[in-house]
């Protein structure tokens, strides 16, 4: 008899597929996993689906590649026992709260018409599939019975029913999960390039990772957002799907009998309950599971990044160690995540079986005293199921939905800090800043126009007025009260020892820096409209006002191509061999036709530069990137590479010295007319480092120089020494020297 499997599950009810005798275990959730939200476990995929249910999204294996930008914050963060150890989860008013702050703005993007036309029929898709249920629920009704009435007739009649619901149902069910997909990934993609520009923007991944802000932002963008726009899709389905299914199966359910319906809604109430109370730490077990997969997944691509230094150091057995102390803390976590689980899956598991004989039982007697046909116990279990289904969303989805909310709870984090990373990062510091300006000094009128005589000369580049530098956070002076000016062929050396603030003064020319006080004001003549409405004269008091006000105007960190910057550590972007050459001024597409190819979404197109903001010389011929190769003496690497679009992991191909003639030929090609170098010729020989200099003042380029190396003596005209700042010392930490014509030929002859 085919009762028995009826009976199997609540999920299995609701399905159209009730008479296939499927064990209780197979249909026993809604959700592809309601196991913890570990990538740690395989999570097991369900063979058979629910229908009338979307299914939830398991939250997808974490796959973290985390870029060196990130690298100290993650470290700095792990060592030792973790602080959010222990974290406490956010409470209910501040996950809804957040919910609504990530989810909202797609929905009244530039994509709001599409995403709202696409939303609406997965939602009209879904009332469908629940129509279907409903359908299948009577088709069942009528089976049974005419299987009991062993009316042959009938039963071939009801069987061609079924079979024909099959062939018509199956496509919504198929093509409701196919929308809800295809509109998740929109969502994600929307989402993804939305968290990018913030992430971007103002240099917050710089502030963000040298300050350690936050853990792995890296894995928020990837897998969060992923995990998000699923989870969060399925989950307003399966809410509207109960609300459907609650008042269609409540109707058949109150109709046969309504005490029945009275106890299924007290039992679950009750279940509820129980299983918020049992299951309440599962919400920062899953945060701190993300957390420790990303932190370990993050050690393992740093091993990749440092692999030369590492088997350098012989350092292998080190990392091994290090590595799996991460990869025990995820363990730990996660042994703690499931038991938890399996605490709340004994409760979960018992409240799931241990009512679904009662349907049965109670229409049973009507059924013997023949107020019933048979196939109304049938109807019965299944209207019984779905309703318990409805009501027990949150003991069934339990652990998914402490699964999402930690989602929640790290994108909500990561989107404060992004929504408004200027008051976070200064939380602690007073309203005092450095202020960097960029003058157009071709265009008097500016100047003009506010009523200050214009005394910029034409020939100045940079001027720093009463510059106090402290490390982020404020916690320690680096320089103090700098004054100084820079025009055309101005070379300045700034030397110093080790760790007093050298590197940092250029941070602070950059904008990367800008704890402590004073202005830094660039003259350049590509300014565009970024160009500053300011006198030159910022002496005054209500100059200083002014350069306020426009401090608060600037686009952050908006850089004009006349100012150029070489790091200390040479960079090598991922890419063609041109790709390096045009970094960072121009973009050169890898795929140009990607923006029009079809299905492509018009908010993954490239983004402009941020250098498009200005103007900038025009780019580059092969000619012209062929030439400066050889000007930086590096012309046979054309010929080792295969020209200039083959594709190397550039940074460990070439020698450090290499690369750091390459970021020669970069600023060569950008043609500036005020570049900071940090020790950008530290891995070079003396001849090919006076080589180099000779270059850029050929180029009529003037420059600051950091270094440490006596022979660099040889190119600058002034030296400006920065010691150490002590806080007993009443006088300033700097002085300038000039460098005597007869000191550097001495050097040279050396
Ligand atoms: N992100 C940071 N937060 C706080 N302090 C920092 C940070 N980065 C550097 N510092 C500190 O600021 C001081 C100055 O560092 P900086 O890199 O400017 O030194 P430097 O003179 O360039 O040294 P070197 O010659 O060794 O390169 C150092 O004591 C350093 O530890």
């Amino acid at each position: 008899m085919a009762f028995p499997s009826m009976v199997s599950a609540p999920a299995s009810a609701a399905q159209p597929l009730l008479l296939i005798p499927l064990p209780p275990q197979r249909l026993s959730a809604t959700c592809p996993s309601t196991r913890p939200s570990s990538s740690l476990l395989h999570r097991t995929k369900i063979s058979l689906p629910p229908p009338s249910l979307p299914p939830l999204m398991p939250l997808r294996c974490r796959r973290v590649v985390r870029s060196s930008a990130a690298a100290e914050s993650s470290d700095s963060s792990n060592e030792g026992k973790d602080k959010d150890d222990q974290r406490v989860g956010s409470d209910l008013k501040t996950l809804l709260k957040r919910f609504w702050k990530v989810a909202a703005p797609y929905w009244s993007s530039e994509d709001k018409v599409q995403a709202r036309l696409r939303l609406a029929a997965v939602f009209a898709l879904t009332l469908g599939t629940t129509g279907i249920s409903v359908g299948f629920n009577f088709l069942g009704r009528d089976f049974y019975n005419a299987l009991a009435n062993k009316d042959q007739e009938q039963f071939t009649k009801q069987l061609l029913y079924y079979l024909g619901g099959f062939a018509g149902g199956i496509p919504f069910f198929v093509i409701r999960d196919y929308a809800r997909e295809t509109l998740s990934l929109r969502w994600r993609s929307w989402m993804t390039s939305y968290y990018m520009k913030r992430y971007f923007k103002n240099q917050t991944f710089y502030k963000i990772q040298s300050q350690s802000i936050i853990d792995n932002p890296d894995q928020r963008i990837v897998d969060d957002l992923s995990s998000f726009t699923g989870t969060a899709l399925s989950f307003s389905l399966i809410l509207f799907n109960a609300a459907v299914d609650l008042v269609s199966f409540s109707n058949i359910l109150f109709g046969i009998y309504p005490p029945l319906f009275v106890v299924l809604l007290v039992y679950s109430l009750g279940g509820t309950a129980i299983s918020v109370y049992l299951g309440k730490g599962l919400v920062t077990l899953n945060f701190m599971q993300e957390k420790k997969e990303a932190d370990f997944r993050y050690g393992l691509v740093r091993v990749r990044e440092n692999a030369e230094s590492i088997a350098f150091y012989g350092g292998e057995g080190n990392e091994m160690q290090l590595l799996l102390q991460r990869f025990r803390r995820a363990f730990e976590n996660l042994t703690e995540l499931l038991i938890s689980s399996r605490n709340l899956e004994f409760f979960t598991n018992g409240y799931r079986y241990l009512i679904q004989i009662l349907p049965a039982a109670v229409v049973a007697p009507m059924y013997f005293s023949g107020k019933i046909e048979f196939g109304v116990i049938n109807q019965s279990v299944s209207a019984f199921n779905h309703i318990l289904s409805d009501f027990s969303l949150i003991v069934f989805q339990f652990q998914s939905i402490s699964a999402f909310s930690a989602v929640i709870d790290r994108l909500g984090e990561f989107d404060d800090i992004l929504d408004d990373n200027e008051s976070y990062i200064t939380e602690h510091e007073s309203n005092d800043e450095v202020n960097i300006l960029f003058i157009d000094n071709k265009d008097p009128s500016l100047l003009v126009s506010n009523g200050y005589v214009p005394q910029v000369e034409r020939h100045q580049l940079l001027k720093i007025q009463n510059l106090t530098l402290q490390t982020p956070r404020r916690k320690n002076i680096l320089i103090t009260d700098l004054s100084l000016e820079i025009n055309e062929k101005d070379h300045l050396l700034v030397m110093g020892p080790s760790g007093s603030g050298k590197t940092s003064f250029l941070r602070a020319l950059a904008g990367l820096w800008n704890t402590g006080k004073g202005n830094v004001i660039f003259y350049v003549e590509d300014a565009g409209k970024h160009a500053r409405s300011v006198s030159a004269d910022t002496d005054s008091s209500k100059s200083e006002d002014m350069l306020k006000t426009e401090e608060e105007q600037r686009p952050k960190n908006r850089r004009p191509s006349s100012v150029f910057f070489l790091p200390q550590k040479p960079y090598m972007v991922l890419g063609t061999l041109r790709q390096q050459l045009l970094y960072p001024t121009w973009s050169d597409k890898i795929h140009p036709d990607l923006n029009n190819s079809p299905g492509s979404l018009p908010f993954l197109s490239q983004a402009p530069s941020l250098a498009d903001e200005f103007d900038k010389p025009e780019k580059p011929t092969i000619d012209d990137m062929i030439q400066v190769l050889e000007r930086v003496r590096l012309g046979d690497i054309l010929s080792r590479f295969n020209g200039l679009d083959s594709i190397y992991e550039w940074s460990s191909v070439l020698s450090l010295g290499e690369q750091q003639r390459l970021a020669f030929a970069r600023l060569l090609l950008s043609k500036p007319k005020l570049i900071l170098l940090d020790e950008s010729t530290s891995a070079l020989d003396g001849a090919n480092e006076a080589h180099l200099y000779r270059q850029i003042e050929a180029a009529g380029i003037t420059y600051i120089s950091v270094g440490h190396r006596p022979t660099l003596r040889n190119y600058h005209k002034n030296i400006l020494y920065i010691s150490k700042y002590d806080a007993r010392g009443s006088e300033r930490n700097w002085h300038f020297e000039p460098i005597s014509q007869t000191a550097t030929e001495a050097n040279s002859t050396c």
